[in-house]
């Protein structure tokens, strides 16, 4: 990701620092932002409700500038780098706070601190084949996902029936769970790009695939960071997860302590594939998809 948002020099007065004349008086501090976030969409549609409100950012800038005061600069620029990054369409921050009137003692210019942060958020991909080699695929798939995603855990493969669609093969399926510093777009684009090298086309809805990768959940609805959007090109989380058991199966065997939003609440996934028929979901072949043995 190459695109930056840059705010310089959003100035205001805070009361940071460990001496106490520096809490009680107070002293200006300057902040510069660089926001790593994919502008494409914006450039297209022209619409800011496609980007990041740069004004709205300077304004949690000073927030926190004028806010509790803290000791160190290093704090700061923490708080701030967190406080940018709950915007989901920030990929990566670098947050520079110059305190130009610290008490060094000596001549000087300027002293700052200069802090990067990557976006890390807990996200759940469905991997789905019925056409050619598919644990082949699968494997090769998983491998493809190292490029955005740090893996924690990699379910079983499991053998499935279809679930609706014309008459089609067995399914292999697979769930990956792990960690993107890729907006919930970025992340979705990145999976069609693996779905078009294995030769995925879309011809007949939930027909027979090469490669289906499904953006289940982006966030942890655990603690309300989950993304919720009804956009059709991204839906958020997926709205047929919660009633399919070739995703919920592998899942809570790749996390136990899953959690999915549906209808709003909260569920955990074990409770879901409790109540639920799963008796189209078998054992597949036995092995580690990520291990490259196949
Ligand atoms: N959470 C999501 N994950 C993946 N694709 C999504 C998601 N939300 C919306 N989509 C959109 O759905 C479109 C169709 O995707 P796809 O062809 O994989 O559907 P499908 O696998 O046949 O059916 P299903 O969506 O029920 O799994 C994609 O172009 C994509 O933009
Ligand atoms: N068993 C199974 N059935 C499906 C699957 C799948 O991955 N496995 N994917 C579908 C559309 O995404 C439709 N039906």
């Amino acid at each position: 990701m190459s695109d930056q948002i840059v705010i310089k020099g959003i100035s205001a007065k805070g009361f940071h620092g460990v001496l106490d004349h520096e809490k009680r008086d107070g002293q200006t501090f300057v902040v510069d932002v660089v926001m790593e976030v994919d502008l494409a969409p914006a450039g297209a549609s022209d619409d800011l409700a496609d980007t990041v409100n740069y004004a709205e950012v300077a304004g949690d800038v000073v927030g926190i500038i004028e806010g509790e005061s803290l000791d160190l600069i290093e704090a700061v620029a923490e708080r701030i780098a967190t406080s940018v990054l709950t915007r989901p369409l920030v990929e990566a921050v670098e947050v520079v706070v110059h305190k130009p009137e610290a008490p060094v003692g000596h001549p000087f210019t300027d002293v700052l601190v200069r802090v990067r942060r990557e976006r890390e958020t807990p996200v759940v991909v469905a991997l789905g084949s019925n056409i050619g080699e598919s644990l082949e695929t699968l494997h090769h798939a998983v491998v493809a996902l190292l490029g955005a995603v740090d893996i924690d855990a990699v379910s079983p493969v499991v053998e499935t029936d279809p679930v609706g669609g014309p008459d089609q093969p067995a399914y292999l399926n697979a769930v990956v769970v792990g960690t993107t510093s890729a907006s919930p777009r970025a992340l979705l684009r990145f999976l069609h790009d693996i779905e078009h090298v294995h030769g995925r086309t879309r011809e007949v809805r939930w027909g027979p695939r090469t490669l289906d990768l499904d953006l289940i959940q982006y966030g942890d609805p655990a603690f309300d960071t989950d993304v919720r959007t009804d956009d059709t090109t991204l839906t958020l989380p997926h709205p047929r997860a919660h009633e399919r058991a070739f995703v919920l199966v592998p899942w809570l065997q790749a996390d136990p302590e899953a959690t999915l939003r549906v209808d709003g609440g909260v569920r955990r996934v074990e409770d879901l594939v409790a109540e639920m028929d799963t008796s189209g979901v078998r054992p597949g072949p036995e092995g580690d998809l990520l291990d490259d043995s196949w």
